[in-house]
C-alpha cells in the first residue's frame, strides 16, 4: 500500500512539558490556513491559550491575524474564546463575536483565514497527523482504528464494522483484507440491502444448471471470494433461512450450490458491516444468534465523520481538485462544513463538494466558497433513521446542527423529488446524485411517502 505525497505531517507546540502517556490534553487543532488543510494541535499550557500570529503558530503563519488576535480558555468541559480587538474578527461557528466578550466555542473558531476545532485531546493528531494512503484519507481517530483492524485480520478473525452509511466502511473492509492471510485472493463486496428477496440464494451460493427453469450454471459470491474476502454490508438485511445457509456455509467452508448435489469448498475470511446494533437485532429476532456469534465479532465501530473534524479539509480538497486542479479553497467553505452534520458522511461531502467546485466554476471564482454549497448539503436528511444515537463523547451540536433535530422538512422532501425527476425515477442514480446509499434513500421515499414510480422505479445503474 502506497502512501500518497500530500500527507499532512503533524505538528504542535510544546504542551508545557507536564504531561504523560495516555494524558488527555485539552486544546485547539488547527486544520485549515489560507489555502490548504493543516494537522496543527495547539495544547493548551495552563487554562489559556492566547492565539495571534507569531511563535504560537510555527511554521505556517497567517497574515490576517492579528498579532494579538483572541484568547481560548478552557474550564475543564467547555471551550471559550474571547476577541483581544482584533483587525479581521474571530468567529465562532460562524458567527462573529464582539471584542472582549468570551463566547462558548462548539465547533469551530475561525481567525484569518485559518480554522481551529476545539478538542478534549489534541495529542492523537499531534502524533499521527492525517495521512492519505490509496487515496484514503486517515485521521487520528481513524489510523487508530485500522491499527486494530489490521491486527484482527493479521490474526485471520472475522471482523464486523459498525457505522453510520457513507462514512468509510468499505474502505476499512479493504484494508482488513489487505492485511489478511488471504490478501492475494479476491475482495468481494456485497451490499446485502439491495439483494432483491427470493435471489439471494443464488445470488451468494450459485446454482447449476437446471436448478429451476431457465438456470445455468452460476457461480455464487462465496465461491467468487474463493482464497480471499468476502464482504458482507448491511448482512441483516438477508433472511433468516439464508442467514442459517450462510453460517452453515462458513463454518463447513462448504458451499453447496442451488440444484447441486455436491458442495464446493471454499476459504473464504468474512468481514461484515451494519449500521444497526447486531446485539438489538439478535434480540429483536432480526439476526440469528450463532450468525452474530461467528461473524460479530471483534468489532469496531466507525465514527461518523462529524467526529473526525480532521479528515475534513483534506476530503473537501480532493474531492474539489477532482473537477478542476486550479480551484482552491475558501476557508468560509471549510469552516461551512466543518459546522455541518453530514448525516450522509464522506459520500455525502464528497457529492456536495463536487457540487459546489461545479458551482464555483459557473460562476468565474477561483476558490470554492460557503456561497457555492447548497443549503441543504450535509443538514437535509438528519437525523437518519438510520444512524445510531450519538455517543457521550459526541460534540455538543452546533447552531447550524439544531436542523438535524427538526421533524422532517419539507425542502428535503421537494429536494428528493427534483433529483427522482433529474433522474427520471431511477432510484439508484438519484442516490448517487444525493451523495446517500440506495437503503437511505428508499427510507427517505417511505418517510417522505413519495413514490419512485413517476419516472420509472428503477434499481439499475
Ligand atoms: N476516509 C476516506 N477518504 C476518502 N474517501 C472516502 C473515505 N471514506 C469514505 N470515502 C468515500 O466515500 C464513499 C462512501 O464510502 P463507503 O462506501 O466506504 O461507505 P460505507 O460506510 O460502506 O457506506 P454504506 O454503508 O452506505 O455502504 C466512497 O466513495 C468512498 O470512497
Amino acid at each position: 500500500m502506497g502512501e500518497d505525497g500530500s500527507t499532512l505531517r503533524p505538528s504542535g507546540i510544546a504542551s508545557g512539558g507536564n504531561t504523560s502517556e495516555g494524558e488527555r490534553v485539552p486544546g485547539l487543532l488547527r486544520l485549515f490556513t489560507g489555502e490548504a488543510p493543516l494537522a496543527q494541535a495547539l495544547p493548551l499550557s495552563g487554562e489559556a491559550l492566547e492565539l495571534g500570529r507569531g511563535a504560537l503558530l510555527g511554521e505556517v503563519q497567517d497574515p490576517r491575524m492579528s498579532r494579538r488576535h483572541a484568547r481560548v480558555h478552557f474550564d475543564g468541559r467547555h471551550f471559550h474564546a474571547t476577541d483581544l480587538g482584533s483587525q479581521n474578527g474571530t468567529f465562532v461557528d460562524g458567527e462573529q463575536i464582539p471584542a472582549n466578550t468570551p463566547r462558548e466555542v462548539r465547533r469551530v473558531l475561525r481567525m484569518g483565514d485559518s480554522l481551529f476545532v476545539p478538542s478534549p485531546d489534541v495529542a492523537p493528531l499531534q502524533k499521527r497527523g492525517v495521512t492519505l494512503v490509496d487515496g484514503f484519507v486517515r485521521g487520528p481517530v481513524l489510523q487508530q482504528l485500522l491499527a486494530e483492524v489490521t491486527r484482527a485480520a493479521k490474526l485471520g478473525f472475522s471482523l464486523h464494522i459498525h457505522g453510520e452509511s457513507g462514512a468509510g466502511k468499505e474502505g476499512v473492509a479493504r484494508t482488513f483484507h489487505q492485511h489478511g492471510p488471504q490478501s492475494e485472493g479476491p475482495f468481494v463486496a456485497v451490499n446485502c440491502a439491495t439483494i432483491p428477496q427470493g435471489l439471494a440464494e443464488r445470488l451468494l451460493f450459485g446454482a447449476r444448471r437446471g436448478a429451476y427453469s431457465g438456470a445455468d450454471d452460476a457461480e455464487g459470491y462465496l465461491q467468487t471470494a474463493h482464497g480471499g474476502t468476502l464482504f458482507l454490508d448491511e448482512v441483516v438485511e438477508l433472511e433468516l433461512a439464508v442467514q442459517a445457509k450462510l453460517l452453515r456455509a462458513l463454518e463447513t467452508r462448504e458451499v453447496l450450490p442451488l440444484g447441486a448435489l455436491k458442495a464446493k469448498k471454499v476459504e473464504i475470511l468474512v468481514c461484515s458491516a451494519s449500521n444497526k446494533d447486531l446485539r438489538a437485532l439478535v434480540s429483536s429476532g432480526k439476526l440469528r444468534e450463532d450468525l452474530y456469534f461467528r461473524i460479530g465479532r471483534p468489532q469496531v465501530t466507525l465514527p461518523p465523520l462529524r467526529q473526525r473534524p480532521e479528515e475534513l479539509p483534506l476530503l473537501l480538497q480532493r474531492a474539489v481538485q477532482q473537477i478542476s486542479p486550479q480551484l482552491g479553497l475558501h476557508v468560509t467553505l471549510v469552516e461551512a462544513c466543518l459546522l455541518r452534520p453530514w448525516p450522509g458522511n464522506v459520500r455525502e461531502l464528497l457529492v456536495e463538494a463536487r457540487t459546489a467546485a461545479q458551482a464555483a466554476l459557473m460562476h468565474g471564482a477561483t476558490r470554492v466558497e460557503a456561497r457555492h454549497l447548497s443549503q441543504s448539503a450535509g443538514t437535509a436528511f438528519g437525523p437518519a433513521a438510520v444512524a445510531p444515537a450519538p455517543s457521550s463523547e459526541e460534540r455538543r451540536a452546533p447552531r447550524e446542527e439544531t436542523s438535524r433535530a427538526k421533524p422532517v422538512a419539507p425542502e428535503e422532501k421537494a429536494r428528493i423529488e427534483e433529483a427522482l425527476r433529474q433522474n427520471g425515477g431511477n432510484v439508484a442514480a438519484t442516490a448517487r446524485a444525493l451523495g446517500m446509499h440506495r437503503t437511505q434513500l428508499r427510507r427517505l421515499l417511505e418517510r417522505h411517502a413519495i413514490s419512485a414510480s413517476a419516472g420509472g422505479d428503477s434499481d439499475e445503474g
